[in-house]
């Protein structure tokens, strides 16, 4: 069968249907992608109603309107907000974008005498679990907005994983991946990039460089579109824009699941290109050395103000990641296994913060050369 290095739009209404060939054939989709490209479009949103997305990317950017003394008032680097020029990311040049997050919503809920999210417990209890969500008082209905949303993409992931399941019919059954997310370390996070400064004279921003995400699976919702989001698939000739078609999300794959499916599925490495309103001429003589080349004209590209809403879901900290569990479709004879189990909270997100403290270098930077970012 010929590879498509296209982006698919997929819709997984029909996997909890009654047609059972439907349902098969959103897992066939599925699988297709996630062995090809990493990257799917949901279509109606995999059912996540529209005036929630709208509310919490709508929430977001009244967030990021209001003044930076106010927004400051909930700054934090963990859950909370960083400022343009903030923190150091090796991935998102911080000169380039501002951010809030939040990680889970329920905490209110969760037994804190239970060790593992017992911050005095463990140092991993203590990263993921010592500090609360902080929510801004303005604009009205921020927390509402988001924690609905947050919660949407709970289950939205959970449904996902149970297609994944299914689609490497892995051994546990549809919950393989879902029983190891339970007590998921998953982050919301509002990314807003300013409009660029064409006077100080870049003809093509890297917004974000390349790299792969560390989660299991991620899920991107843009306020306008993917403006300038690209996917380099293994084996494609050059870099692909994500297509803009309303009314989706975005979903892709991070390093967690290709080394759980020990690389039957892709953690394809993204960017986000853009260069200022009216640069287009000079390019590509004008392209200074150096400066990657690639941006298809097409792609919106202008360096407007860029608002995503990206949720980066991550299994439980303390879940054993061992492609074996998964079974004959990605660990056989003539498939071994490549990569050693380990622990989730291992090479999350978090994990970098500490790595930062050691002065350990970003996992997420990514060579120039085709090497992945692990
Ligand atoms: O803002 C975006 O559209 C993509 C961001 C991204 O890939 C990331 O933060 O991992
Ligand atoms: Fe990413």
């Amino acid at each position: 069968m010929a590879v498509s290095f296209e982006v698919p739009t997929i819709d997984i209404s029909a996997f909890d249907g009654d047609d059972p060939v439907a349902s098969a054939a959103v897992v066939d989709a599925v699988r297709t992608a996630c062995e090809n490209v990493g990257f799917f479009l949901l279509a109606d949103r995999g059912g996540v109603p529209e005036d929630l997305v709208r509310d919490a990317l709508a929430a977001s950017r009244g967030f990021f309107e209001l003044p930076l003394d106010e927004k400051m008032r909930v700054a934090s680097l963990k859950k909370g907000y960083i400022p343009v020029d903030g923190c150091d990311n090796a991935v998102r040049p911080t000169s380039l974008h501002e951010k809030f997050s939040c990680s889970r919503v329920d905490l209110a809920t969760v037994d804190r005498s239970d060790p593992y999210y017992d911050p005095s417990a463990s140092p991993q209890a203590e990263l993921y679990f010592g500090e609360d969500n902080r929510w801004p008082g303005a604009p009205d209905g921020f927390r509402d907005a988001w924690e609905r949303y947050y919660v949407a993409m709970e289950s939205l992931t959970r449904r996902l994983l149970r297609i994944f399941a299914r689609a490497l019919r892995a051994k546990g059954g549809d919950d393989f991946f879902a029983d190891k997310c339970r007590r998921h370390v998953s982050n919301l996070v509002a990314l807003r990039y300013p409009p660029l400064d064409r006077s100080k004279g870049a003809a093509i921003e890297e917004r974000v460089r390349a790299h792969t995400d560390p989660t299991d699976v991620t899920i991107l919702a843009f306020e306008r579109g993917p403006e300038g989001l690209q996917v380099l698939p293994d084996g494609a000739d050059d870099w692909l824009d994500v297509p803009d078609a309303p009314a989706t999300l975005l979903v892709n794959l991070g390093d967690m699941l290709r080394f759980w499916t020990n690389d039957a599925w892709r953690s394809t490495r993204h960017r986000v290109m853009a260069r200022p309103r009216g640069a287009r001429a000079g390019v590509p003589s004008g392209v200074p050395s150096g400066v990657p080349s690639g941006v298809p004209s097409g792609v919106d590209d202008d360096g407007g103000d860029r608002l995503s809403l990206v949720f980066f879901h991550a299994p439980d900290y303390d879940a054993m990641i061992d492609c074996e569990d998964v079974g004959g479709a990605v660990v056989s004879a003539e498939r071994p296994r490549r990569y050693p189990a380990f622990r989730s909270g291992e090479r999350s997100h978090f994990a970098q913060l500490v790595r930062n403290e050691r002065g350990l270098p970003d996992r997420q930077t990514l060579r120039e050369d085709n090497s992945r970012g692990d």
